[in-house]
């Protein structure tokens, strides 16, 4: 019988346009746990497995519940480059960490998304040195702060520093391995809401309390305003703390900045060591492009580096979206990446950099959304006046230096409301959904390059 993963390669070679499948899915070497249900692929580099566990993952997972009759849960990791290099040609998974790992509660996306970053592929610079040090003394037993807070906006390396820090705690091999429990504050906060639904709050509390070692939570921001599930999250801290555990925070705002939270919970998070991560200058990201191409196996032209580090600078992530849409299209077209190749793709791309005036970003906003300044500045519920008003505060977050509360002030609006408005932009717009692609859309358009 042909194996499960190539017969998910057949739904997927039918249902892919030919050159994705080709470049994408045809280097990843699969094999389905039939007893645990994952489906294990193996890219031959890291920048391969992350593009397809961005963009390709829902697909393969729907081809797998066509194959399998069950959704697997989904794991892809990169070979190893010394293992890659192996002559006996079997290499260990890279995420063979994640595996030794207890973690709490496992669902699909925790599986795919846990620890694919390491502290070797970070590349240090001015704006991330203390947030990268910070980071790495974390994960050594003598450390003596037992929280870190790392903040950012968002592209800046948050999550990359979390699951480095979570790859080497959990990874450790000189002592027994340490249980890491690694998920979002939305993921735990549903957790908890579940938990109360089914009566099983005592079951909750022992797992994040007493299971762990380590609590990673990311993107703590999204607590706002959910006074019961801060409180027990307060009390979650104290108790691991209590117990000599430690703490790994990420949010894309600083605690002050986090106006509906407990005052105890604010007080209680300024308490250990806070990095914030900055916009990187252009020999950072000359070096993170450099770094990228060379996980891709290419080598970028200089003044191409040059051109996309000089135009992308405020966030990261887009500057490896453009690199990998780059390289996608070289090996589409069969031809030597160029600078006038560069420039085309560049075209997609929201390259207006910081320092933007608020009111030129209202008035664009207002432009591209066919909306009067008042209703985009009003306190309509209007799904549209909603949308319009919430790209204006996550662009204004973006490229102004004015702080929530100033641009809350220019639209009558709490700082509260622009802060959940930004977290919102920024999550649709980080997981591609339709609404984050209209958004991206939208953006490109009030940011003509
Ligand atoms: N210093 C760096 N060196 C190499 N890659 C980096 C660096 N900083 C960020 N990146 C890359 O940029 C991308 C975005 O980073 P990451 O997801 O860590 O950002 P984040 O701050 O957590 O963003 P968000 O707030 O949107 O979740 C990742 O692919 C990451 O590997």
């Amino acid at each position: 019988m042909t194996d499960a993963w190539e017969r998910i390669q057949i739904i997927l070679e039918k249902s892919l346009k030919s050159g994705i499948f080709q470049l994408w899915i045809k280097p990843l070497q699969g094999s389905f746990d039939p007893d645990a249900k994952i489906l294990r692929l193996q890219a031959p580099n890291e920048f391969v497995a992350s593009w397809v566990r961005e963009r390709l993952q829902s697909m393969i997972l729907e081809a797998g519940q066509d194959v399998l009759g069950v959704t697997p849960e989904l794991e892809i990791s990169a070979f190893r480059a010394d293992e890659a290099a192996s002559p006996l040609g079997s290499p260990e998974k890279a995420g063979a960490s994640e595996t030794r790992m207890h973690l709490p509660i496992q669902s699909n996306i925790q599986v795919v998304s846990r620890f694919r970053y390491s502290f070797q592929d970070f590349v240090v610079g001015p704006s991330n040195e203390l947030a990268f040090v910070a980071s790495r003394s974390f994960c050594r037993e003598q450390v003596s702060s037992d929280q870190l807070f790392l903040c950012s906006s968002t592209g800046l390396g948050k999550t990359h520093l979390v699951q480095s820090m979570g790859n080497n705690l959990a990874g450790s091999s000189n002592k027994e391995a340490l249980r890491v429990a690694y998920l979002t504050a939305e993921e735990f906060a549903c957790q908890l809401i579940q938990a109360i639904k089914s009566k099983q709050v005592e079951r909750f509390k022992a797992r994040y309390r007493d299971q762990i070692d380590i609590l990673m939570l990311e993107d703590i921001h999204f607590f706002q305003g959910k006074e019961k599930i801060q409180g027990e999250f307060l009390s979650t801290i104290n108790s691991l703390q209590g117990q000599g555990k430690k703490v790994v925070l990420s949010s894309s705002f600083l605690p002050k900045e986090l106006n509906d939270l407990d005052s105890n919970l604010v007080s209680r998070l300024c308490r250990g060591f806070m990095a914030v991560i900055d916009k990187p200058d252009l020999g950072t990201r000359q070096e993170i492009l450099r770094q990228k191409a060379s996980s891709l196996q290419i080598s970028l032209p200089q003044e191409v580096s040059h051109l996309l580090a000089e135009r992308i600078q405020t966030d990261i992530r887009q500057l490896e979206s453009c690199l990998s849409n780059l390289v996608f299209k070289a090996r589409m077209l069969k031809e030597r990446i160029t600078l006038e190749m560069a420039l085309e793709v560049l075209k997609n791309y929201d390259l207006k950099e910081q320092n933007l005036d608020l009111e030129e970003i209202i008035r664009s906003v207002c432009r591209v959304f066919d909306l009067p300044r008042e209703k985009v500045c009003s306190k309509s519920r209007k799904k549209q006046h909603v949308l319009a008003r919430n790209l204006a505060f996550y662009l204004a977050r973006k490229y102004t230096g004015h702080s929530l509360k100033d641009i809350g002030r220019r639209f009558n609006r709490r700082h509260s409301t622009v802060l959940k408005g930004v977290a919102n932009v920024e999550k649709e717009v980080n997981t591609d959904t339709p609404l984050g692609r209209q958004l991206k859309d939208a953006a490109s358009r009030v940011m003509p390059n």
